[in-house]
Protein backbone atom coordinates (compact mmCIF):
# COMPACT_ATOMS: atom_id res chain seq x y z
CA UNK A 1 0.00 0.00 0.00
CA UNK A 2 1.37 3.58 -0.82
CA UNK A 3 -0.79 5.76 0.71
CA UNK A 4 1.12 9.05 1.03
CA UNK A 5 -1.46 11.64 2.43
CA UNK A 6 -0.06 13.76 5.11
CA UNK A 7 -2.72 15.38 7.72
CA UNK A 8 -0.40 18.25 7.85
CA UNK A 9 -0.49 21.86 6.33
CA UNK A 10 2.92 24.07 6.32
CA UNK A 11 1.58 27.21 7.71
CA UNK A 12 3.80 28.19 10.26
CA UNK A 13 2.00 29.15 13.63
CA UNK A 14 3.15 28.96 17.36
CA UNK A 15 -0.28 28.17 18.67
CA UNK A 16 -0.45 27.81 22.15
CA UNK A 17 3.10 26.99 22.14
CA UNK A 18 2.82 23.72 24.01
CA UNK A 19 4.66 21.30 21.53
CA UNK A 20 4.30 19.97 18.19
CA UNK A 21 3.92 16.54 16.68
CA UNK A 22 5.59 14.85 13.44
CA UNK A 23 3.44 13.96 10.32
CA UNK A 24 1.49 11.13 10.05
CA UNK A 25 -0.86 9.50 7.50
CA UNK A 26 -4.56 9.49 8.11
CA UNK A 27 -5.53 5.92 9.44
CA UNK A 28 -9.43 6.49 8.23
CA UNK A 29 -7.94 7.02 4.68
CA UNK A 30 -5.16 4.33 4.61
CA UNK A 31 -8.62 1.80 6.10
CA UNK A 32 -10.55 3.48 3.23
CA UNK A 33 -8.45 2.70 1.03
CA UNK A 34 -7.86 -0.46 1.97
CA UNK A 35 -9.39 -2.11 4.75
CA UNK A 36 -7.23 -5.23 5.39
CA UNK A 37 -3.50 -4.32 5.59
CA UNK A 38 -2.21 -3.18 8.63
CA UNK A 39 0.98 -1.25 7.96
CA UNK A 40 4.69 -2.33 10.09
CA UNK A 41 4.32 0.95 11.95
CA UNK A 42 1.15 0.19 13.67
CA UNK A 43 1.76 -3.11 14.88
CA UNK A 44 2.81 -2.92 18.91
CA UNK A 45 5.63 -5.47 20.58
CA UNK A 46 3.70 -8.83 21.36
CA UNK A 47 4.49 -7.27 24.94
CA UNK A 48 2.16 -4.50 24.20
CA UNK A 49 -0.85 -6.04 21.89
CA UNK A 50 -4.27 -5.62 23.99
CA UNK A 51 -6.85 -8.50 25.45
CA UNK A 52 -9.96 -7.82 22.77
CA UNK A 53 -12.84 -8.68 25.68
CA UNK A 54 -15.27 -6.32 26.05
CA UNK A 55 -17.21 -8.97 28.24
CA UNK A 56 -14.68 -8.68 31.17
CA UNK A 57 -17.41 -9.15 34.26
CA UNK A 58 -14.99 -6.82 36.45
CA UNK A 59 -15.70 -3.79 34.41
CA UNK A 60 -19.19 -3.90 36.05
CA UNK A 61 -17.20 -2.64 39.48
CA UNK A 62 -16.01 0.92 38.17
CA UNK A 63 -17.27 3.27 40.31
CA UNK A 64 -20.84 5.06 38.88
CA UNK A 65 -21.44 8.35 41.17
CA UNK A 66 -24.53 10.54 41.13
CA UNK A 67 -23.81 13.86 39.67
CA UNK A 68 -27.32 15.18 41.35
CA UNK A 69 -26.35 14.00 45.20
CA UNK A 70 -22.61 15.62 44.63
CA UNK A 71 -24.39 19.11 43.17
CA UNK A 72 -25.85 19.34 46.86
CA UNK A 73 -22.64 18.45 48.60
CA UNK A 74 -24.35 14.95 50.09
CA UNK A 75 -21.41 13.43 52.29
CA UNK A 76 -22.15 9.63 51.22
CA UNK A 77 -21.58 10.88 47.47
CA UNK A 78 -18.51 12.67 48.12
CA UNK A 79 -17.10 9.34 49.67
CA UNK A 80 -17.73 7.68 46.65
CA UNK A 81 -15.91 10.29 44.99
CA UNK A 82 -13.11 9.60 47.56
CA UNK A 83 -13.27 6.14 46.90
CA UNK A 84 -13.29 6.25 43.24
CA UNK A 85 -10.67 8.99 42.87
CA UNK A 86 -8.31 6.84 45.52
CA UNK A 87 -9.07 3.38 43.74
CA UNK A 88 -9.46 3.88 40.44
CA UNK A 89 -8.73 7.53 39.37
CA UNK A 90 -11.85 6.72 37.04
CA UNK A 91 -15.60 6.71 37.42
CA UNK A 92 -19.00 7.41 35.48
CA UNK A 93 -20.85 9.96 35.92
CA UNK A 94 -24.88 9.81 36.15
CA UNK A 95 -27.31 12.41 36.15
CA UNK A 96 -24.93 15.23 35.23
CA UNK A 97 -27.61 17.03 34.05
CA UNK A 98 -26.65 18.03 30.45
CA UNK A 99 -29.35 17.17 28.23
CA UNK A 100 -29.25 13.86 25.92
CA UNK A 101 -29.87 15.93 23.13
CA UNK A 102 -26.84 17.86 23.32
CA UNK A 103 -24.70 14.69 23.60
CA UNK A 104 -26.76 13.31 20.79
CA UNK A 105 -25.45 16.27 18.61
CA UNK A 106 -22.19 16.53 20.23
CA UNK A 107 -21.51 13.15 18.97
CA UNK A 108 -22.92 13.38 15.81
CA UNK A 109 -21.24 16.84 15.26
CA UNK A 110 -18.07 15.06 15.74
CA UNK A 111 -19.20 12.29 13.25
CA UNK A 112 -20.08 14.69 10.81
CA UNK A 113 -16.05 16.20 11.03
CA UNK A 114 -14.30 13.05 10.09
CA UNK A 115 -16.84 12.11 7.69
CA UNK A 116 -15.91 14.60 5.17
CA UNK A 117 -13.50 14.53 2.51
CA UNK A 118 -9.88 13.83 3.70
CA UNK A 119 -9.09 17.26 1.54
CA UNK A 120 -11.90 19.26 3.23
CA UNK A 121 -10.87 17.68 6.78
CA UNK A 122 -6.89 18.86 5.77
CA UNK A 123 -7.98 22.95 5.73
CA UNK A 124 -8.26 22.02 9.73
CA UNK A 125 -4.87 20.53 9.83
CA UNK A 126 -2.69 21.19 12.53
CA UNK A 127 -0.31 23.66 11.96
CA UNK A 128 3.67 22.69 11.91
CA UNK A 129 4.55 24.15 15.69
CA UNK A 130 0.73 23.78 17.14
CA UNK A 131 -1.61 20.55 18.12
CA UNK A 132 -4.57 22.34 17.77
CA UNK A 133 -6.56 20.92 14.55
CA UNK A 134 -6.68 17.63 12.19
CA UNK A 135 -3.66 15.33 12.85
CA UNK A 136 -1.58 13.56 15.83
CA UNK A 137 -0.07 14.53 18.46
CA UNK A 138 2.83 12.79 20.85
CA UNK A 139 4.66 11.55 17.63
CA UNK A 140 8.36 12.46 17.64
CA UNK A 141 10.61 9.89 15.83
CA UNK A 142 9.99 7.95 12.55
CA UNK A 143 10.62 4.91 14.30
CA UNK A 144 8.33 4.69 16.53
CA UNK A 145 4.62 2.91 16.38
CA UNK A 146 1.75 4.77 15.80
CA UNK A 147 -1.60 4.97 17.07
CA UNK A 148 -5.00 3.56 14.93
CA UNK A 149 -6.23 6.60 15.71
CA UNK A 150 -6.81 10.67 13.83
CA UNK A 151 -7.77 13.11 15.63
CA UNK A 152 -9.16 16.85 15.89
CA UNK A 153 -7.89 18.86 19.17
CA UNK A 154 -9.43 22.57 19.79
CA UNK A 155 -9.53 24.60 22.66
CA UNK A 156 -13.12 25.45 22.91
CA UNK A 157 -13.85 27.01 26.70
CA UNK A 158 -13.48 30.03 27.48
CA UNK A 159 -14.48 31.75 23.96
CA UNK A 160 -11.48 33.28 23.68
CA UNK A 161 -9.41 30.51 23.95
CA UNK A 162 -10.74 29.29 21.01
CA UNK A 163 -9.24 29.13 17.47
CA UNK A 164 -11.46 29.32 14.49
CA UNK A 165 -9.33 28.59 11.85
CA UNK A 166 -9.13 24.95 13.01
CA UNK A 167 -13.22 24.54 13.48
CA UNK A 168 -15.06 23.46 10.14
CA UNK A 169 -17.59 26.71 10.48
CA UNK A 170 -19.14 25.41 7.44
CA UNK A 171 -20.51 22.17 8.83
CA UNK A 172 -23.50 23.25 10.12
CA UNK A 173 -24.33 23.70 13.53
CA UNK A 174 -20.95 22.16 14.63
CA UNK A 175 -19.43 25.67 16.40
CA UNK A 176 -23.13 26.36 18.17
CA UNK A 177 -23.28 22.39 19.40
CA UNK A 178 -19.17 22.89 20.51
CA UNK A 179 -20.13 26.01 22.42
CA UNK A 180 -23.14 24.87 24.20
CA UNK A 181 -21.30 21.65 24.73
CA UNK A 182 -18.16 23.02 26.42
CA UNK A 183 -20.23 25.78 28.63
CA UNK A 184 -22.26 22.42 30.16
CA UNK A 185 -18.62 21.02 30.69
CA UNK A 186 -17.38 24.07 31.81
CA UNK A 187 -20.67 24.14 34.54
CA UNK A 188 -20.02 20.62 35.09
CA UNK A 189 -16.36 20.59 35.96
CA UNK A 190 -16.22 23.49 37.93
CA UNK A 191 -18.62 21.40 40.09
CA UNK A 192 -16.89 18.34 40.49
CA UNK A 193 -13.59 19.96 41.78
CA UNK A 194 -16.09 21.92 44.32
CA UNK A 195 -16.18 18.54 45.54
CA UNK A 196 -13.09 17.32 45.00
CA UNK A 197 -11.75 20.71 46.88
CA UNK A 198 -13.55 19.66 49.63
CA UNK A 199 -12.78 16.50 49.68
CA UNK A 200 -8.73 17.82 49.84
CA UNK A 201 -9.60 20.09 53.23
CA UNK A 202 -9.90 23.06 51.07
CA UNK A 203 -12.30 25.87 50.44
CA UNK A 204 -14.41 24.83 47.55
CA UNK A 205 -13.22 27.44 45.44
CA UNK A 206 -9.49 26.29 45.80
CA UNK A 207 -8.73 23.58 42.69
CA UNK A 208 -11.00 26.35 40.53
CA UNK A 209 -8.24 28.61 41.35
CA UNK A 210 -5.36 26.91 39.57
CA UNK A 211 -7.41 27.71 36.62
CA UNK A 212 -8.49 31.09 36.90
CA UNK A 213 -11.03 29.81 34.51
CA UNK A 214 -11.89 26.19 33.73
CA UNK A 215 -10.09 25.74 30.53
CA UNK A 216 -10.94 23.29 28.27
CA UNK A 217 -9.54 21.56 25.52
CA UNK A 218 -11.20 18.85 23.52
CA UNK A 219 -9.74 15.99 21.22
CA UNK A 220 -12.45 14.56 19.19
CA UNK A 221 -11.10 10.91 18.66
CA UNK A 222 -11.55 8.72 15.19
CA UNK A 223 -10.59 4.82 15.74
CA UNK A 224 -11.25 3.30 12.21
CA UNK A 225 -12.33 -0.27 12.22
CA UNK A 226 -8.96 -2.13 11.85
CA UNK A 227 -8.88 -5.80 10.61
CA UNK A 228 -6.76 -7.08 13.46
CA UNK A 229 -7.54 -5.89 16.11
CA UNK A 230 -5.23 -7.33 18.44
CA UNK A 231 -2.30 -6.36 17.07
CA UNK A 232 -2.67 -2.78 17.08
CA UNK A 233 -3.70 0.26 19.62
CA UNK A 234 -6.38 2.70 19.21
CA UNK A 235 -4.17 4.95 21.65
CA UNK A 236 -1.39 4.01 23.68
CA UNK A 237 -1.14 3.89 27.38
CA UNK A 238 -1.20 7.19 29.32
CA UNK A 239 -2.38 8.97 32.07
CA UNK A 240 -3.82 12.17 30.92
CA UNK A 241 -1.79 15.81 32.18
CA UNK A 242 -4.54 17.89 33.16
CA UNK A 243 -6.83 18.23 35.84
CA UNK A 244 -9.75 16.16 35.01
CA UNK A 245 -10.95 14.89 31.79
CA UNK A 246 -14.79 14.24 30.83
CA UNK A 247 -14.73 11.54 28.20
CA UNK A 248 -18.36 11.27 26.01
CA UNK A 249 -18.28 8.06 23.93
CA UNK A 250 -20.04 5.51 21.92
CA UNK A 251 -22.39 3.45 24.10
CA UNK A 252 -22.42 -0.07 21.76
CA UNK A 253 -18.33 0.02 21.47
CA UNK A 254 -16.45 -0.70 24.14
CA UNK A 255 -13.12 0.76 23.64
CA UNK A 256 -11.37 2.10 26.68
CA UNK A 257 -9.09 0.08 29.04
CA UNK A 258 -8.19 0.91 32.52
CA UNK A 259 -5.12 -0.29 34.21
CA UNK A 260 -6.06 -1.44 37.64
CA UNK A 261 -4.46 -3.27 39.96
CA UNK A 262 -1.88 -4.79 37.15
CA UNK A 263 -4.75 -5.25 34.68
CA UNK A 264 -6.55 -3.37 31.84
CA UNK A 265 -9.82 -3.67 32.45
CA UNK A 266 -12.61 -2.06 29.58
CA UNK A 267 -14.74 0.34 30.29
CA UNK A 268 -18.38 -0.20 29.15
CA UNK A 269 -19.72 2.58 28.61
CA UNK A 270 -23.12 3.43 29.85
CA UNK A 271 -25.95 4.70 28.36
CA UNK A 272 -25.84 8.93 28.92
CA UNK A 273 -23.35 9.17 31.47
CA UNK A 274 -19.93 10.65 31.39
CA UNK A 275 -16.50 8.61 32.10
CA UNK A 276 -14.37 10.83 34.21
CA UNK A 277 -10.29 10.58 35.12
CA UNK A 278 -8.35 12.22 37.16
CA UNK A 279 -5.30 13.71 36.05
CA UNK A 280 -1.73 14.50 36.47
CA UNK A 281 -2.28 17.43 38.13
CA UNK A 282 -5.12 16.29 40.88
CA UNK A 283 -1.98 13.73 41.62
CA UNK A 284 -0.24 16.05 42.08
CA UNK A 285 -2.10 18.35 44.23
CA UNK A 286 -3.82 15.95 46.22
CA UNK A 287 0.12 14.58 47.02
CA UNK A 288 -0.52 11.36 45.26
CA UNK A 289 -4.21 10.21 47.47
CA UNK A 290 -5.87 10.44 44.45
CA UNK A 291 -4.80 9.00 41.24
CA UNK A 292 -4.56 9.54 37.40
CA UNK A 293 -4.58 6.26 36.02
CA UNK A 294 -2.96 4.45 32.75
CA UNK A 295 -5.39 3.89 30.59
CA UNK A 296 -5.31 3.15 26.78
CA UNK A 297 -7.76 2.23 24.04
CA UNK A 298 -8.45 -0.49 21.65
CA UNK A 299 -10.04 -0.75 18.20
CA UNK A 300 -13.14 -2.77 16.66
CA UNK A 301 -12.98 -5.36 14.13
CA UNK A 302 -15.25 -4.13 11.84
CA UNK A 303 -16.76 -0.90 13.66
CA UNK A 304 -15.32 2.44 13.81
CA UNK A 305 -15.28 4.47 17.03
CA UNK A 306 -15.63 7.94 18.39
CA UNK A 307 -14.85 9.85 21.70
CA UNK A 308 -14.81 13.13 22.77
CA UNK A 309 -12.37 13.79 25.61
CA UNK A 310 -12.46 17.44 27.28
CA UNK A 311 -9.47 17.99 29.11
CA UNK A 312 -9.76 20.95 32.10
CA UNK A 313 -6.46 21.81 32.03
CA UNK A 314 -4.80 24.61 34.65
CA UNK A 315 -3.67 27.97 34.02
CA UNK A 316 -0.10 28.29 32.24
CA UNK A 317 0.91 30.25 35.57
CA UNK A 318 -0.13 27.99 38.31
CA UNK A 319 1.84 25.90 39.95
CA UNK A 320 1.85 21.71 40.10
CA UNK A 321 2.42 20.59 43.78
CA UNK A 322 0.90 19.00 46.77
CA UNK A 323 -1.24 21.90 48.53
CA UNK A 324 -1.05 22.51 52.48
CA UNK A 325 -3.95 20.01 53.62
CA UNK A 326 -2.65 17.36 51.96
CA UNK A 327 0.80 17.43 53.46
CA UNK A 328 -0.14 17.68 57.39
CA UNK A 329 0.76 13.60 58.03
CA UNK A 330 2.89 13.13 55.06
CA UNK A 331 5.95 14.34 53.35
CA UNK A 332 5.88 15.90 49.93
CA UNK A 333 5.73 13.35 46.94
CA UNK A 334 6.49 15.43 43.65
CA UNK A 335 8.41 18.60 43.31
CA UNK A 336 6.56 21.43 42.08
CA UNK A 337 6.04 22.23 38.98
CA UNK A 338 4.58 25.57 36.68
CA UNK A 339 1.73 24.45 34.66
CA UNK A 340 2.63 25.05 31.40
CA UNK A 341 6.17 23.33 32.32
CA UNK A 342 4.85 20.68 32.85
CA UNK A 343 2.15 20.35 29.59
CA UNK A 344 5.30 20.97 27.09
CA UNK A 345 7.29 18.47 28.61
CA UNK A 346 4.04 16.33 28.79
CA UNK A 347 3.46 17.27 24.99
CA UNK A 348 6.57 16.84 23.68
CA UNK A 349 7.26 13.32 23.86
CA UNK A 350 5.98 9.78 22.77
CA UNK A 351 2.80 8.66 24.58
CA UNK A 352 3.88 5.80 26.76
CA UNK A 353 2.74 5.47 29.93
CA UNK A 354 2.39 7.93 33.02
CA UNK A 355 4.93 10.79 32.45
CA UNK A 356 4.33 11.79 36.31
CA UNK A 357 7.47 10.05 37.76
CA UNK A 358 9.77 13.37 36.17
CA UNK A 359 8.31 14.98 39.46
CA UNK A 360 7.92 12.37 41.40
CA UNK A 361 10.77 12.87 44.46
CA UNK A 362 12.57 10.19 45.90
CA UNK A 363 10.44 8.00 48.63
CA UNK A 364 13.72 9.42 51.11
CA UNK A 365 13.99 12.72 50.36
O1 LIG B 1 -11.15 7.06 23.39
C1 LIG B 1 -11.04 6.81 24.58
O2 LIG B 1 -11.82 6.09 25.19
C2 LIG B 1 -9.90 7.37 25.37
C3 LIG B 1 -9.48 8.75 24.98
C4 LIG B 1 -8.36 9.27 25.81
O3 LIG B 1 -7.91 8.66 26.73
C5 LIG B 1 -7.78 10.60 25.50
O4 LIG B 1 -8.17 11.21 24.47
O5 LIG B 1 -6.91 11.04 26.28
FE1 LIG C 1 -6.65 9.88 28.01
Amino acid sequence: MDVKVEIRSMEADDGLGWGSSLQVPSVQEMVRIDSQTVPERYIRESKDRPVIDGLCPISSEIPVIDFSLLANRDKEEQQKLHFASKEWGFFQIINHGVAEDLLHRMKAAAAAFFDLPLEEKMKYSMAEKDIQGYGQVFVVSENQKLDWNDLSFLMTYPPESRNLKYWPLTLLGFKETLEEYSTEISKFSEDILANLSLLMGMEENSLKDFHKVVRLGMRMNYYPPCSKPDLVLGLSPHSDGGTITVLLQDDDITGLQIKHQGEWIPVKPLHGAFVVNIGDAIEIWSNGTYKSVEHRAVTHATKARISVATFVTPHDEAEMGPVQPMLLNHPAMYRRIKCVDYARQYLNRELNGKHIDIVKLDDKS
